[in-house]
């Protein structure tokens, strides 16, 4: 870093002191907190998006949001240049930027770095940033923090895209280092139009949920907002969109993790929508979960969540895959040997598990955060990941989709030829629906909406696909939660010592019991999940080992 480099850094950075007493880490999803202490935390988020788009030569992405928790927090997470999350070889530097005691430290910091990555440096070099926000009030000052990170560094820009749902965020960034157009329009415009084509190839006889409309809890955030905009353009899905940020608190009792976890109807949901085909957004837009109002059961739903998401999207892609591999009239096999596999987390019920390994399916866990799953899904040609709370996507790897090009292109005169053809305009269409970058409420109702149709499929028969076992989530305050070190994708804990053997012996007195524990990467909690045969056994198996975590790590105890 030369002499001039050094001062702009230092001087700027000197506006932004970080707040004192205040350990941050990057966390399952980049940093997150209360908003009024994060100014200094996006202002070097910003630095290092700057950074990073040097070293990668391509456009970065800055998203400014804290997604399903508390309107009053806020939070800042880097997009890659594929538009997904910032690679993990990154994050102990992010950790170590956020953590810097003043500038001096945070300049030597960046120079060190600057060297150890050999980053281009001189200032002859461009950069550019993509910053986003949703909904929350902190957002535009947060923002303008990042900028003045980003203008710290000579060369570098920022580019305010404005109020975005995290997935457009990511989208955009992906398609700019693709050559491709990135508006807003633009992805409106890609996401409609492969959900017509996707409807277009549905086969006859099957339509039966188009007049049938679909209503939307939007948790009063940037999704809500966004899908009424979307509305405008969108052919062929009757949509009714409530809790879209007019007036209501952000996540309050309304959104997707709400509806998860607590399993009720969210505000503006009533008795009477009972039946109906519901859906759930989180704050930011890349969780979806699918509910019905269970009548007369005290605002009690039926939750369909990420988990029962990914089986529709695998028996989906399953068929359009069988029909490809079949012979075309005893004529050579040329189909192509995709591979296929679901990639879930700890949190997923134990009967979706057994479900989709009862398809034939390759199942594989990793630990929570998309960043873990999205990995390993992209190890496959088709990869479907999800979390329970409805995180998740679909990724089709390059190979596969120039073989299906040029399947869908080649000239057939027999019906199974067509059969085929149409087969692979659908897995097309899907990968152009699906967010490609990271999980997308938007995009992935439309796909549920799609299969639904095309299968000719009520909510409440998709929800019949299997039953939910039984499970329960709760929190618990913990002194420090970092204390909790875990292993075998979070299933068991390998400290504190003695405290996996506790919950060994709770969950064995309870049938079909599983019941794991782990420290949350974005709140200051430790989380608990526990499943059973019964509704009672998942509920006193939870208790019982929030418990166990409280004699071990709570405030009575000696750690
Ligand atoms: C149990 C649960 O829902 N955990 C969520 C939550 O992470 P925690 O590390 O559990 O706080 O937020 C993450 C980011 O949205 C999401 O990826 C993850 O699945
Ligand atoms: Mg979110």
């Amino acid at each position: 870093m030369n002499e001039k480099q050094r001062s702009i850094l230092l001087d700027s950075s000197s506006r932004f002191p970080p707040p004192p007493g205040v350990k941050l880490s990057y966390g399952t999803s980049g940093f997150r907190a209360d908003a009024s202490i994060l100014q200094s935390t996006v202002f070097r988020v910003g630095i290092l998006a700057a950074l990073r788009s040097l070293k990668t030569q391509s456009v970065i992405g800055l998203m400014i949001t804290a997604s399903h928790n508390d309107v009053s927090d806020n939070g800042v997470k880097i997009a890659d240049p594929s538009g997904g999350m910032l690679s993990q070889a990154w994050e102990p530097f992010a950790d170590a930027l956020a953590n810097a005691p003043d500038s001096l430290h945070l300049v030597q910091l960046v120079d060190d770095f600057v060297r150890k990555e050999n980053i281009p440096f001189e200032g002859l070099e461009s950069a550019e940033i993509l910053l986003g926000r949703d909904t929350r009030p902190s957002g535009e000052s947060l923002l303008e923090a990042a900028k003045k990170g980003i203008n710290s560094i000579v060369g570098a820009v920022a580019v305010d895209m404005g109020v975005l749902t995290t997935p457009q965020l990511h989208w955009m960034v992906r398609a700019r280092n693709k050559g491709m157009k990135a508006t807003e329009l633009d992805y409106f415009d890609q996401l409609s139009s492969s959900f017509s084509k996707l409807i277009d190839l549905i086969p006859h006889g099957n339509i039966v949920n188009t007049m049938d409309k679909l209503i939307v809890d939007g948790a009063n955030g940037v999704g809500g907002e966004k899908l009424v905009v979307f509305k405008k353009v969108l052919q062929f899905l009757d949509l009714e969109i409530r809790n879209s940020g007019k007036e209501g608190v952000l996540n309050e009792e309304v959104g997707a993790d709400y509806v998860q976890k607590e399993k009720v109807v969210p505000r503006g949901f009533a008795p009477a929508d009972a039946g109906m085909r519901c859906a759930s957004l989180d704050g930011d837009a890349d969780r979806l979960v699918y509910f019905s109002v269970i009548p007369n059961a005290d605002n009690r739903i039926c939750l369909i969540d990420g988990d029962k998401i990914l089986s529709l999207f695998a028996l989906f892609i399953m068929e359009q895959l069988s029909i490809l591999n079949q012979n075309e009239c005893g004529g050579e096999n040329n189909s192509y040997p995709a591979t296929l596999g679901v990639v879930q987390t700890a949190y997923a019920n134990g009967a979706s598990t057994d479900y989709l390994k009862h398809l034939g399916l390759e199942v594989v866990f990793t630990p929570t955060g998309v960043k873990y799953l999205h990995e390993k899904a992209a190890e496959y040609d088709i990869g479907i990941y999800f979390e329970a709370n409805g995180h998740g996507t679909i990724l089709l790897s390059e190979g596969l989709l120039h073989w299906l090009d040029g399947r869908s292109s080649k000239p057939s005169l027999t019906s199974k030829g067509s059969e085929q053809q149409k087969a692979a305009l659908r897995l097309l269409a899907v990968s152009k629906l699906i967010n490609q970058a990271v999980g997308d409420a938007l995009s992935g109702l439309l796909l549920v909406e799609a299969i639904l149709q095309h299968m000719g499929w009520s909510i409440h028969r998709w929800s019949e696909l299997y039953h939910d076992l039984p499970s329960r989530q709760l929190k618990v305050k913990v002194v420090d939660r970092s204390a909790v070190v875990t292993e075998n994708a979070e299933t068991v804990v390998v400290r504190p010592l003695g405290i996996q053997e506790a919950i060994n012996a709770e969950t064995a007195k309870y049938p079909q019991g599983r019941c794991f524990i782990r420290p949350s990467g974005t709140e200051d909690v430790v989380r608990v999940y526990a499943e059973a045969s019964t509704e009672e056994a998942a509920v006193n198996l939870a208790n019982s080992v929030a418990r166990l975590v409280d004699q071990f790590l709570g405030f009575g105890s000696s750690s």
